[in-house]
């Protein structure tokens, strides 16, 4: 039935990239979904248009129009959580960062608080027998940025899975003005990294925290992949997730019957999530099937919609934390890692469940330029992002135990937090608790 117009909007991607104009702002799909043969074909403008803004999110290749333009002569990219590769080109001033939190995204687009897309190029599968095309495992806010672009062109794959919603998971093909196509697999994130044994000593700590009936969110990074694993070995049952990720983790998770979603207040017997990030098991796994739902960012983010199930436990990463409590969970000094992305919102969200926990974890150290240092420390460094500030900071996790930080003084969280550093760091943070006049008399650290 849509044959016809299928075929009068296809365009090769050299001819479809044509419409971008210098001055133009180009929103680019999200995460394993960012458009690779359009990237390539813009790339080869270079010279021919000028201060052409490009954004995405967490691309999980380098894109092209960066490594083709190392002096910004024609564009300047820009990424709302920056993968490995964005952080390398970051570390080159070819990549910058968008602050924000995830939540926000959608409106901020919608309401014109962010510069308008003029053009939205979004990768999707093949279209329906209705016109839809499916926005894969990148629904994000890729709706928001379709409905403010000036022109849609869509990169067609047919590798790419076709994900449930949820809603605002597809776009007609009335809406749409170019379609380009190529296929190739999705980039994938390896399954298991290797796991550390503080890694097991704090995924041992946070199951304690788990009932049955809990609902879970982990968040990005390698801990929350060790403690679904051991969910699944658990006796744990008619659990539930509410994330804003999916991971190949979730796999097992559902096939052992721990993760049923029986018990959740909303979208029950569904997995929620707006992105997946995985192997390709993970998006042969989320193809067509109906124990997922896939969301704009603005509902799996929204703290209140996170908070309408109960026993909501958020599990997500750090950088470093400091004695009062201050979160940097994105940045180092200067040094842009990562993003805010959704840490803040499921971290509120999961404050205002009923019996609901959020949690952020980190081991006690980390290697970094060949020496040991602490994630607890005396204050953030400088330039370092706060992502959640004080007033926020849950309980703590290392290797060394759990510290619920809600409701306690300044002096009572910098010896809670001492006692989850490592013990070779714990003197001189006394002395730097000291200092901030935050020790009394009555501390103690074993
Ligand atoms: C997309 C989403 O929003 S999902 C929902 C939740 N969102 C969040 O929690 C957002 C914030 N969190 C994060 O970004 C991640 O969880 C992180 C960065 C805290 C941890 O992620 P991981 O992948 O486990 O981090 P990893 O240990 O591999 O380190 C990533 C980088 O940070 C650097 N890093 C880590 N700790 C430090 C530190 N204390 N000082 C300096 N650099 C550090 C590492 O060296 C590495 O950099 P490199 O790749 O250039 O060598
Ligand atoms: C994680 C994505 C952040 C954004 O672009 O809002």
């Amino acid at each position: 039935m849509y044959a016809n117009e299928y075929r009068s909007k296809l365009r090769y991607p050299e001819e479809a990239v044509k419409v971008v104009k210098s001055g133009d702002w180009v929103f680019m799909s999200h995460f394993a979904m960012f458009p690779q043969a359009l990237d390539e074909a813009l790339s080869k403008r270079v010279g021919e248009v000028s201060d052409v803004m490009v954004r995405s999110v967490c691309a999980t290749v380098s894109p092209k129009i960066c490594t083709a333009d190392p002096e910004k002569k024609s564009f300047t990219y820009m990424s709302g959580y920056l993968s490995g590769h964005e952080r390398k080109l970051g570390e080159k001033e070819l990549c910058y960062y968008i602050p924000g939190n995830y939540s926000a995204s959608p409106t901020l687009i919608r309401n014109g608080s962010a510069y308008p897309p003029d053009v939205a190029m979004i990768q999707t599968t093949p279209p329906d027998n209705n016109g839809y095309f499916n926005f894969g495992t990148s629904v994000s806010y890729a709706r928001a940025i379709c409905e403010k672009a000036k022109t849609i062109i869509l990169e067609v794959n047919d590798q790419v899975p076709w994900v449930l919603g949820g809603e605002q998971e597809c776009i007609h093909i009335s809406e749409v003005d170019y379609i380009v196509e190529k296929s190739y697999q999705l980039p994938q994130l390896p399954a298991t990294a290797t796991e550390t044994e503080a890694e097991r000593a704090i995924a041992s700590l946070l199951i304690e925290e788990i009932e049955d009936g809990s609902c879970l969110q982990f968040g990005i990074g390698g801990m929350p992949n060790t403690i679904a694993k051991m969910i699944a070995d658990s006796d744990l049952k008619n659990l539930g997730i509410h994330s804003e990720m999916a991971t190949t983790s979730y796999i097992d998770l559902i096939l052992k019957g721990k993760v049923n979603g029986s018990m959740k207040n909303i979208d029950k017997y569904k997995t929620i999530f707006t992105f997946a990030m995985g192997t390709q098991k993970l998006y042969d796994f989320i193809d067509r099937n109906p124990a997922f739902a896939s969301y704009p960012v603005d509902i799996t983010n929204n703290p209140r919609r996170i908070a309408i199930n109960d026993k909501q436990i958020a599990i997500n990463n750090t950088v470093e934390i400091d004695l009062l409590g201050q979160i940097s969970s994105e940045s180092s000094g200067i040094k842009q890692i990562s993003g805010t992305g959704g840490q803040l919102d499921f971290t509120m969200g999961a404050f205002q469940s009923k019996g609901g926990k959020p949690f952020i974890c980190m081991s006690s150290t980390t290697m970094q330029g060949g020496k040991l240092i602490s994630r607890i420390v005396p204050s953030i460094k400088t330039f370092s992002a706060v992502t959640c500030p004080r007033t926020f900071a849950p309980t703590i996790v290392t290797e060394y135990g759990k510290a619920q930080l809600t409701g306690k003084s300044t002096y009572r969280r910098a010896e809670m937090l001492i006692e989850l550093a490592h013990p070779d760091f714990r003197e001189e943070l006394i002395k730097a608790a000291q200092a901030q006049k935050i020790w009394t008399r009555t501390n103690k650290i074993s």
